[in-house]
């Protein structure tokens, strides 16, 4: 059978796409120590008409700016899957697998994990979603390098992609006031940000999202949230992820959207911006 319908190349890896599945076969010389994987991305990766599926979009931005929280709404609102690597990861180290000891050193030195072993959780993702049936996703955390922007550019067509921004000062704040509820997940901000506008720039205001009374006792810290962990994350960022914006700024996919306060300004701006206040409003009337 002819079930190899493309072949992509990367610097240092090659991808095969079938009809049916993507097979990878990974020794890059930027991660020696990494094992090579074979993985398979599933069908909705494929290149599908747009109108035959749900939206396929990325969300780009600094760590602390947002993406979990206006991507996990977005994702409610459209009814499609909210694929977070980071949280990928956080799984991979909490299961104890045998990745878990080396990823938890690298994620808690802020540095990033290798494309190939981000692109393996990715593909075991993909293929849980697809055994579910789901269609669509918005993307948070990935790509964060070139290398990754090309893969996936290799296997499926991105329709928009949003780039979240804060100013550097306040990113660091509110990473460090995040909290997660150890009982019911729950995702919380102690950070209370109000920042008067100056020389003409705007001022920013974002309430703290305290968590309710009975998630109180129960709050936990990130291990990467400590303010060295999160300097390097933002310096990362910047010279690996900032990259990938151009990439698709290039290919004028790439919506810039910055954030003007906390989640009650923000939101309603965020679904105008998308053109999707009217379909929230009638979600929210059929509700
Ligand atoms: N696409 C990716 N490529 C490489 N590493 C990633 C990727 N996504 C997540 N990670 C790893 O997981 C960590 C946490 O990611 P994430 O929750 O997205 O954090 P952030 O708040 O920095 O955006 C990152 O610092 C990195 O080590």
């Amino acid at each position: 059978m002819a079930a190899i319908t493309r072949l992509v190349r990367h610097s240092s890896s090659i991808f095969y796409l079938g009809s049916r599945c993507l097979s990878s076969a990974v020794a890059s010389e930027a991660n020696s120590h990494a094992t090579p994987f074979n993985f398979h991305l599933k069908p909705h990766l494929q290149r599908k008409d747009p109108k035959d599926r749900n939206v396929q979009w990325v969300f780009l931005g600094c760590p602390g700016v947002g993406k979990g929280t206006y991507a996990s709404r977005l994702c409610n609102l459209l009814g499609i899957p909210h694929i977070a690597t980071g949280n990928l990861v956080r799984e991979e180290l909490a299961s104890s697998g045998p990745l878990a000891a080396q990823l938890s050193e690298i994620v808690n030195k802020g540095q990033l994990v290798s494309d190939e072993i981000i692109i393996s959780l990715l593909s075991k993702r993909l293929a849980a979603g697809e055994a579910k049936g789901e269609s669509g996703f918005i993307l948070d955390g990935f790509p964060r390098t070139i290398k990754q922007a090309e893969i996936l550019e290799g296997v499926t067509e991105i329709d928009l992609v949003v780039n979240l921004k804060l100013r550097e000062d306040v990113l660091l704040e509110k990473c460090l006031g995040r909290r997660i509820c150890s009982q019911c997940g729950g995702n919380f901000n102690l950070a209370s940000i109000n920042i008067k506008g100056e020389d003409g720039n705007p001022g920013i205001n974002m309430p703290p999202l305290l968590p309710p009374a009975h998630c109180m006792s129960k709050l936990i810290t990130r291990s990467d949230d400590t303010e060295t962990v999160v300097k390097e994350r933002l310096r990362i960022y910047n010279e690996m992820s900032q990259p990938v914006e151009e990439f698709y700024r290039s290919r004028e996919k790439l919506l810039e959207f910055d954030l003007p306060g906390g989640i009650p300004e923000s939101w309603p701006k965020l679904l105008q911006a998308l053109n999707l206040d009217e379909y929230e409003n009638k979600q929210s009337a059929a509700a």
